[in-house]
């Protein structure tokens, strides 16, 4: 796979546009030197600019962006957008100046004109929620190459156009890189693409210049009340999706909670999912019904309207696993996709993308999602599980589907976040010691915040929720789960909470490499085990 590092994704053929035509569509204003020339690109940071660039200036929380003008015209910048404020800032560059007064409320639909992103596009599916977004992001571009499409993928974890691939920075980029990469994906033929959308990526206008074909709602819970002040503006965040400006249609998973809320406020046609877990005595349009749990596959039924119904699994433990899954399947369906042909696709006994014919190959959905309840271990020692749960309400997912199939005793490896939510960690400490046999409390990017005192709120409340717990503080992480391979036996299974697919431990504005799936495996043949 070939892998570009972390700059965006962009179109390499840009057609050049006329910026005096884009100053006039837009009735901007515009000072400094005359405005005579073609734009190509457009970009929201001075070391990301290539010739031919529009180069916004953002007033930032650090920075005035418009202070970067110069770097830009360095880089080639061709114009800047800006502010009244960032205009004097950037008067100096020499460079043309546009002005708009909030330069973010006009990105996505320059962006996207830059980019001509809103002729002939791609079916575009967003998926949003709390937890979750990243699994049914590539559990539907799995799906649609099992149905023969090539989709192009964004989520946290990585940014995908068939095989080219780069890492991720925000779990939603800005509109800036989006329709740039909307680009990328046209010239490689890409019909389908598909968006993981967080929050803040709505409130900060980052999907905007995008009408999502299907939007699909996965849960909500506590998270992110450092940038939300409450739940219902959190919740208000997410509702925004699913409006008739930024969606056609969608679909919610229904819980009782936040998801019926959803279907209540939004003004889009909406198709519901009810799981056993979400919606006992709740009406919905599909039902998903677990039929097996296994220690690394969930087999279920979805069924639907005029008795539509579809038989699968995933590769993977858990059965909010499957809800992800009936999640992807369902906003196939609502793009226009048989479910019988979707059922046909992925149960079909074909196996990779030469099509080989294989009788022995499992029925299912040919899945990797990298660091979701990702098992490293191997036949022999403890299972081992590396997670991107970072949540009570993942802890609470997560260490009840392994409770249903672990057969010896359950340790949690884990800590929190600094500098992101400290509310959500006493529940996160007591959670754990609830739900699991033996926890293991270590650092997890305590980035600029003391990690001892992180460390001490979360064994507190472990200890506080189940006095008689084995709770143990180890602050590194290699030597932490380390010590969870001491405690764990042959049967038992380890989950390690929080570092998913990362490469990085983040401590002091330090990004130290780290690995959780790599030291894990290390750490499992080390003791033979692999
Ligand atoms: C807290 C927050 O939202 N910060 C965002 C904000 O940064 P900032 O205000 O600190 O920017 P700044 O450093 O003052 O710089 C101002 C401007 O100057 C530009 N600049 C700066 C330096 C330079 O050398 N050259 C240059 O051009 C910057 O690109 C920026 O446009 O503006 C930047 C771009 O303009 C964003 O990339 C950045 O997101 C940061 C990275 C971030 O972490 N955001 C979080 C809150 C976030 O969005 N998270 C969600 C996660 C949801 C989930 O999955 O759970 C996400 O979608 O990723
Ligand atoms: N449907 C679900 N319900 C509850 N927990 C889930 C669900 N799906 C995944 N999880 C848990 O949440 C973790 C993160 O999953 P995933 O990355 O798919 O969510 P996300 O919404 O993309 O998260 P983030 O916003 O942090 O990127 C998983 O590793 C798992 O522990």
């Amino acid at each position: 796979m070939a892998d570009r590092g972390s700059s965006a994704l962009r179109p390499e053929h840009p057609i050049a546009r006329s910026l005096p035509h884009l100053v006039e569509e837009f009735g901007f204003a515009h000072r400094g030197a005359p405005v005579a020339d073609v734009v190509s690109g457009i970009t929201l940071s001075s070391k990301d600019v290539v010739p031919g660039d529009l180069y916004v200036g953002l007033k930032g929380a650090r920075f005035h962006g418009a202070s970067f003008a110069a770097a830009a015209r360095d880089a080639g910048a061709v114009a800047v957008l800006t502010d009244d404020e960032g205009a004097e800032i950037a008067l100096d560059s020499g460079l043309p100046i546009i002005v708009t007064p909030d330069p973010r409320l006009a990105l996505g639909e320059v962006a996207a004109w830059i980019h001509r992103t809103r002729e002939d596009p791609p079916t575009m599916f967003g998926v949003t929620g709390t937890n979750g977004k990243t699994s049914v992001a590539y559990l539907l571009e799995a799906i649609l190459r099992q149905l023969g499409i090539v989709a192009g993928l964004s989520t946290t974890a990585e940014r995908r156009i068939g095989d080219e691939t780069i890492v991720a920075k925000l779990t939603t980029p800005e509109a800036t890189e989006i329709h740039a990469m909307l680009a990328r994906m046209r010239e490689a033929d890409v019909r389908s693409v598909v968006l993981e959308v967080s929050a803040q990526a709505i409130t900060q206008h980052r999907v905007d210049g995008i009408v999502f074909d299907v939007v699909g709602f996965t849960n909500l819970s506590h998270d992110h009340l450092d940038d939300y002040e409450t739940m219902d503006v959190y919740f208000a965040a997410k509702r925004e999706l699913f409006q008739p400006d930024r969606a056609k249609r969608g679909v919610v998973i229904v819980d009782g909670g936040w998801g019926t809320r959803l279907v209540e406020e939004s003004r889009i046609p909406l198709t519901t999912i009810g799981t056993s877990a979400t919606a006992e005595g709740i009406d919905t349009e599909w039902n998903l019904v677990i039929d097996e749990e296994t220690l690394d596959r969930t087999t279920f039924t979805l069924r639907g309207p005029d008795h539509r119904e579809l038989t699968t699994s995933v590769p993977l433990v858990g059965s909010y696993m499957a809800a992800n899954a009936a999640l992807a399947i369902v906003m196939l369906v609502e793009s226009g996709f048989d479910l019988d042909a979707i059922a046909h696709a992925l149960n079909e006994p074909y196996d990779g993308d030469d099509r080989d014919l294989d009788l022995e190959r499992t029925p299912g959905i040919d899945v990797y999602i990298p660091g979701r309840t990702e098992k490293v271990s191997g036949d022999r020692g403890p299972i081992v599980y590396i997670d991107y749960g970072h949540t009570p309400d993942a802890f609470v997912s997560a260490l009840e589907a392994l409770r249903r199939v672990a057969e010896g005793r359950i340790v949690m490896v884990f800590g929190a976040d600094g500098d992101r939510d400290p509310s959500k960690r006493e529940d996160m400490g007591a959670i754990a010691a609830r739900l699991a046999d033996a926890v293991v409390v270590t650092d997890f990017h305590p980035r600029y915040e003391d990690a001892a005192s992180i460390r001490r709120v979360l064994v507190d409340a472990a200890k506080a929720a189940v006095p008689e717990r084995e709770v143990h503080e180890v602050p590194d992480p290699r030597a932490a789960f380390r010590h969870a391979l001491t405690i764990a036996g042959e049967g038992d299974v380890i989950l390690y909470a929080g570092p998913g697919h990362e490469d990085y431990h983040e401590v002091a504005g330090e990004r130290i490499p780290y690995s959780a799936r790599d030291d894990a495996r290390n750490a499992l043949h080390e003791h033979g085990w692999l």
